[in-house]
């Protein structure tokens, strides 16, 4: 792709960055010449923004020149997900909302690349397009925050904290069954928009608590809004959170050899196992399913979990093995996973 008044140093610009990235891995594509600025698709969403402009500077931290150039160009997409903020994502179509657009226009080669938060993209993604890139993973726990913060918290029973029949904002049916599970009275709403939309809520007192994913909080600096941080054992994570993906063309050679240079080998290895379990479970989020991986000392451990809605069915399993073998990990856990599932439990879930 070549326009008639791009800059010319712009080829030169990438054909560096791309013969970098060859340098350092073992591929030999040759670049080809084309043009800057690169065009960058996002969500608008503050963290959408920030995640974005996060991912720049590291790969401007790589190759400077392209920041010297203003090598890039942000387009910032609406989504469905966006959009729609009245109902449940599992009630809407699932995980795809937040990404259709910005996959149509990766496609139709109106962007070069999208950064997107993993959770959020489906694990089929439409032919075509790759994941090129995995950021450094964020801290992937999940947090409670309350609308009355004066109240004791033992971490030890973080759940005890909220008074008998507590209102929950909670969009996310992952929350809601391992929350249910522990404590049956509680009751929930539905509590969507974006992190600020959801905390002005909370105060103005549409609910007693709210669940947030801790990485989405920090990035945007408002971690100390946070009361309780839960850990794994307590609330599993959703695959892929706490992580930033970025997606390509699979036909554009180069840019996917530039963000693969930049990629953090141990967010590849974590998010393929946590991807591949989702994939073969469901990939909607209509079930309640929450997959977490981590490396420690060379091995790969993941977690998987399938659950019931209303958290009288909740099942975990664990599988462990070298990372290079992630996605068949993640395979195999959760056909383990389905095996030990009721039939009806999944029979519920995929109704429509
Ligand atoms: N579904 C929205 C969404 N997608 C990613 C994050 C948080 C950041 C991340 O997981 O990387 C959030 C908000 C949340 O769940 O609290």
């Amino acid at each position: 792709m070549r326009f008639m008044n791009a800059p010319v140093l712009a080829s030169d610009a990438l054909q560096k960055v791309a013969a970098e990235a060859v340098r350092r891995s073992h591929a030999v594509e040759t670049p080809s010449r084309r043009t800057l600025p690169l065009r960058v698709g996002t969500r608008a969403s503050p963290l959408a923004l920030v995640q974005t402009r996060n991912f720049l500077t590291r790969l401007t931290r790589f190759c400077p020149i392209l920041r010297d150039m203003g090598a890039f160009q942000e387009h910032q997409i609406s989504t469905e997900g966006d959009r729609n903020l009245v109902q449940r994502l599992a009630e809407i179509g699932g995980k795809g909302l937040f990404a259709k657009e910005i996959h149509e226009a990766l496609l139709a080669g109106r962007i070069d690349f999208a950064v997107h938060s993993l959770k959020d993209l489906e694990t089929n993604l439409p032919p075509g397009l790759v994941l090129a890139c995995t950021l450094k993973r964020e801290d992937a726990r999940d947090t409670i925050l309350l609308r009355d913060r004066t109240v004791e918290v033992d971490p030890a029973r973080p759940y005890d904290c909220l008074p008998e029949g507590a209102l929950i904002g909670c969009a996310s049916v992952r929350r809601q069954a391992q929350m249910l599970h522990v404590r049956p009275d509680l009751k929930f709403c539905l509590l969507r928009g974006n992190v600020q939309t959801r905390l002005d809520k909370l105060r103005a007192g549409a609910c007693d608590a709210t669940l947030l994913a801790l990485a989405g909080l920090r990035r945007l600096g408002m971690e100390d809004r946070v009361d309780v941080v839960l850990e794994p054992d307590q609330m599993l994570p959703a695959s892929g959170q706490g992580i930033v993906g970025v997606t390509v063309r699979e036909s554009d050679a180069e840019l996917r050899e530039l963000l693969s240079a930049i990629e953090d080998p141990e967010a590849r290895a974590v998010s393929t196992a946590e991807r591949a379990l989702l994939a073969e479970l469901d990939g909607s989020c209509r079930t309640p399913i929450g997959g977490y991986a981590r490396i420690e000392k060379g091995i790969l451990k993941l977690t998987g979990m399938v659950a019931s809605e209303d958290g009288t069915f909740l099942l975990k399993r664990e599988i462990e093995g070298p990372p290079l073998e992630a996605a068949r990990m993640g395979t195999e856990l959760a056909d383990e996973l389905r095996r030990e599932t009721p039939p009806h439990i999944f029979a519920e879930i995929t109704r429509a």
